[in-house]
């Protein structure tokens, strides 16, 4: 799947709230450019072109696949549509950019890479914030061991949000729900951190609307590395995580995307009480882009996606087993 031609020439498939952040951090990418963006509609695909500067505004995603003008597709649809539109673009011989979660399953992700590999096109998941600097920092300490013995992993993604219905994030056939959207994030850290799948987990959920609003897990890996996650849309924002070793912790509250106000950053304390605050620039979504376009192999982002998937299929299966409802109380003395 090391992918055949240059990338130069994004198509969009999706008019959604990322559209617009993804599609200006396409445009300012050295060597990329946003050639068309696709819509169900022809109006709202005008009217995202005209706002945007896109050259082409298509209607129907079918029709922007066979483009000319189109080398690859940036896919910014419900979860649930991933799969469908990534293999059909790798089919038909573009290569893929495709929003997180990389599809609903497992089973989908694999077919995803199956029909990448298979047409010789690129594919990368677009989670941001494995292409930060400092996300290369985070590597290099675990690598070195610079917190010591790997001891608990604790990472917390959420916002608040009474979300109004036609949400896709509220809908279950669209792959709605916060494990998919948000716990897609908390697993993502945990496998990066731990660099393995964990062998056992339980988790739990608050369902609302017909969806889970909250998640938390607990998982353990080799070695007793352990991990709590969380993730809903039932409290403040939260994109932390804390990495706690034997000599110093890693702590970071902004990993998913750095705060817009202040640069990306993140705190080593060590076993004495010592604090280091580090701070780190550059931009994660356009050296995501420009990683996509280049000829890097890309295959350690997608080893990290399938086991992310993974992780949420086995959460997804905690949380169905997890329904034991206490028995009734003994009778309270008075
Ligand atoms: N990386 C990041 O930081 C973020 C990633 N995301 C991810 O991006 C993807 C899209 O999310 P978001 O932009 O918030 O979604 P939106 O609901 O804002 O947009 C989704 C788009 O998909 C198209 N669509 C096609 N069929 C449907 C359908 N049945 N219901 C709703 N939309 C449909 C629509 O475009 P049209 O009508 O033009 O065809 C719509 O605008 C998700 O996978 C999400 O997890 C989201 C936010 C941030
Ligand atoms: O990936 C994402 C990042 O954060 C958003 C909220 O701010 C999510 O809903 C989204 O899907």
């Amino acid at each position: 799947m090391s992918g055949e031609g240059s990338i130069t020439r994004f198509g969009v498939i999706g008019t959604g709230r990322i559209t617009r952040r993804l599609v200006a951090d396409i445009q300012s990418t050295d060597g990329a450019e946003v050639s068309a963006i696709a819509s169900r509609t022809s109006q709202r695909a005008q009217w995202y072109a005209d706002q945007y500067g896109i050259a082409a505004a298509v209607e129907g995603y079918e029709s922007l696949l066979v483009r000319d003008d189109v080398d690859a597709v940036y896919i910014a649809l419900p979860p649930s549509m991933h799969a469908e539109w990534a293999i059909a673009a790798a089919q038909a011989g573009k290569h893929v950019l495709c929003e997180k979660p990389l599809t609903v399953a497992t089973s989908q992700s694999l077919a995803v890479h199956a029909a990448c590999k298979a047409n010789s096109v690129r594919l990368l998941d677009a989670t941001a914030w494995l292409h930060h600097e400092r996300t290369d920092a985070f590597r290099g300490w675990l690598q070195e061991g610079r917190f010591g013995k790997l001891g608990h992993i604790t990472a917390a993604v959420s916002f608040f949000h009474p979300f109004q219905s036609g949400e896709h994030r509220l809908d279950p056939e669209l792959g709605g729900g916060c494990l998919l959207d948000l716990g897609w994030y908390v697993c993502s850290l945990a496998r990066f951190v731990a660099g393995s799948l964990p062998n056992r987990m339980v988790a739990g959920r608050i369902v609302r609307q017909g969806v889970a609003q909250r998640i938390t897990a607990m998982l353990w890996f080799d070695d007793d590395v352990t991990a709590t996650l969380s993730c809903g849309y039932d409290t403040s924002t939260r994109k932390w995580f804390e990495v706690a070793g034997s000599d110093a912790s890693l702590v970071c509250d902004d990993f998913t995307r750095p705060w817009h106000d202040r640069p990306a950053r993140c705190w080593i304390h060590d076993a004495a009480g010592a604090v280091e605050q580090l701070t780190f620039e550059g931009n994660q979504e356009r050296r995501m882009i420009a990683r996509f376009i280049g000829d890097e192999p890309l295959d350690p982002f997608h080893q990290q996606a399938l086991d992310t998937q993974h992780m949420i299929d086995a959460i997804q299966e905690s949380v169905e087993l997890a329904h034991h409802e206490p028995s009734a109380p003994p009778p309270r003395e008075c």
